[in-house]
């Protein structure tokens, strides 16, 4: 297998990337293409389910084409993906009953509030490792079962499939052959048990979803089956399946408890390793599987912020402060710190740890003397903030202290933010060569299962630093600073709150 390569298959939010790596994890060649976001209603978030496919094909097909695809040159296919994302199918045509409702929507917030209302919150917390909340699958099944004209009758005859964007990848990539997912895209459905590792009858029950519709869960990396060459263009072992920041915490070789990493992409997704068994959070965290590699179950803590490098986008598209997400870092740069202005990008409400739906985006401090980059500082600051309020659940929730940090994701080209988030940590902030950690994770379970690499070991090596940062700025700067940014959460807490 000297010339071969792993291909993987990155299926995010607003893009399907395809990239192919060599043996040494270098990457070979990278294809991207954006889809639609479709929004019909506020807070409602839609893909369809036909570009999603026909955009990871289309980039799957340009990367492999690049090294031969008829050559034999790609030893297995690794997929990976945007989380909880629904889909749901006729069995019968591989047709989508009604669009992918994506991980953002919040349709189904008035269901989730009557679950908690009912009492069941712990119940699942502890079943699943989940908070309710319209984030994940099982209330976005239960609402097209409810809404689509004829979904729930032909759900009671078997003839429908859900799947996560994983599960509907490999369905279409081997011609409707494999309706499978694997444990950690299953862990975000609220509808697995994460100590059985099995679908959960009590809570398909609750959530009134039928075991029928759902898919076989698999370990994150074996050999499934084979693309079907009418419908992929080739025969290629797929081989690897992981949800993106799952992948992400493989592909940044965080495999021994206690390692942590933080993706700044939009949002940001911190995961630490806890090993072989669950943590179950008492400071509103996620518990999840982080994979499954034969018989190994290793699972994560996971902090989910919905507004990261989302911030600098909307000074470059909001405010117009900027032409470009990179140009953020000169305008910040020319001021030596925000002049005590904080601000609390809670665009969407908050996520970990505060999950408070109904705050919303604050700025504080504002005097005669704020700039534009006074403004840019303190977007950038938030984002680091924002990650110390999640490492600190982390650290309290593991007992464990963080002592370095992984960082991988759009956001961390910004050196300026990077400084500030070890400033602020107290800890060293990590960020290696190879920053397309995500689709690299897939690649090493997918080429793990095929012989190509031999054992985790023998990747571990290929990891590879591209800077790190120390924290340099003085404890009292740093107390000050964490000080002002508790105050300004309060207030946009207490803002959100009309009766205030
Ligand atoms: N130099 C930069 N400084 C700060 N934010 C940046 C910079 N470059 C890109 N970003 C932000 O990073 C995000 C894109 O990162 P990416 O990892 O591609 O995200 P996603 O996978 O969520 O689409 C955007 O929100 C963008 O504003
Ligand atoms: O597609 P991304 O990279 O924004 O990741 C989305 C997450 O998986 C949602 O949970």
């Amino acid at each position: 297998m000297k010339d071969k390569y792993i291909l993987a298959l990155d299926q995010g939010t607003t893009s399907s990337r395809a990239i192919l790596f060599d043996r040494q994890g270098n990457i070979v060649y990278s294809a991207q293409k954006e889809f639609r976001q479709i929004y019909p209603q506020p807070g409602w978030v839609e893909h369809d389910p036909q570009e999603i496919w026909s955009s990871q094909v289309s980039v799957a097909a340009e990367a492999a084409a690049s090294v031969g695809l008829h050559n034999n040159a790609i030893a297995a296919i690794g997929i990976t993906n945007q989380r909880e994302t629904t889909i749901v199918w006729d069995r019968r045509t591989g047709k989508a009953i009604y669009n992918a409702i994506v991980w953002q929507d919040r349709r189904t917030a008035s269901f989730c509030d009557a679950l908690k209302g009912r009492g069941l919150a712990e119940k699942i917390r502890e079943k699943t490792g989940l908070l309710v909340d319209p984030y994940f699958s099982g209330s976005k099944i239960r609402w097209i079962l409810d809404n689509v004209d004829g979904a729930q009758q032909l759900a009671d005859q078997g003839n429908l499939a859900f799947g996560t964007v994983d599960t509907w990848l490999v369905w279409n990539m081997t011609s409707g052959k494999l309706h499978i997912t694997d444990v950690s895209n299953a862990s975000r459905t609220m509808l697995f048990n994460i100590h059985t590792l099995d679908w959960d009858d009590e809570l398909l029950d609750i959530i009134g979803v039928p075991r029928s519709m759902l898919p076989t869960v698999k370990s994150s990396s074996e050999v499934y089956g084979n693309t079907e060459k009418i419908a992929f263009g080739a025969v290629i072992p797929i081989a690897g399946i992981a949800g993106d920041q799952h992948s992400a915490l493989f592909g940044q070789m965080c495999t021994a408890p206690g390692m942590v990493k933080n993706t700044y992409g939009t949002g940001c997704f911190m995961m630490m390793n806890t090993g072989t068994k669950p943590i179950i959070s008492k400071n509103n965290l996620l518990t999840t599987v982080a994979w499954k590699i034969g018989d190994e179950v290793h699972y994560a803590l996971e902090g989910s912020i919905f507004i990261g490098g989302a911030v600098v986008q909307w000074l470059r598209d909001g405010l117009g402060l900027i032409q470009t997400s990179a140009e953020v870092e000169n305008l910040a740069g020319s001021v030596k710190d925000t002049d005590g202005v904080y601000l609390v990008p809670a665009f969407a409400g908050l996520g970990a740890p505060h999950w408070n739906p109904h705050a919303r985006g604050t700025i504080f401090g504002i005097t005669r003397g704020t700039t534009s980059a006074h403004y840019a500082r303190a977007a950038l600051d938030s984002i680091a903030y924002q990650t110390m309020d999640v490492l600190q659940a982390m650290e309290a929730d593991s007992g464990i202290v963080i002592s370095e940090l992984r960082v991988d994701g759009g956001a961390t080209a910004n050196n300026l933010l990077m400084q500030f988030q070890s400033d602020i940590l107290g800890v060293d902030v990590v960020r290696p060569k190879v920053t397309e950690t995500t689709a690299l994770g897939a690649a090493y379970l997918a080429g793990l299962a095929v012989g190509y690499w031999s054992s985790t070991d023998d990747v571990r090596g290929q990891w590879q630093l591209d800077r790190r940062f120390h924290s340099e700025m003085p404890a009292a700067e740093v107390k000050a600073n964490i000080k002002g940014w508790r105050r300004a959460i309060v207030a946009a807490v207490s803002w959100a709150n009309d009766d205030a």
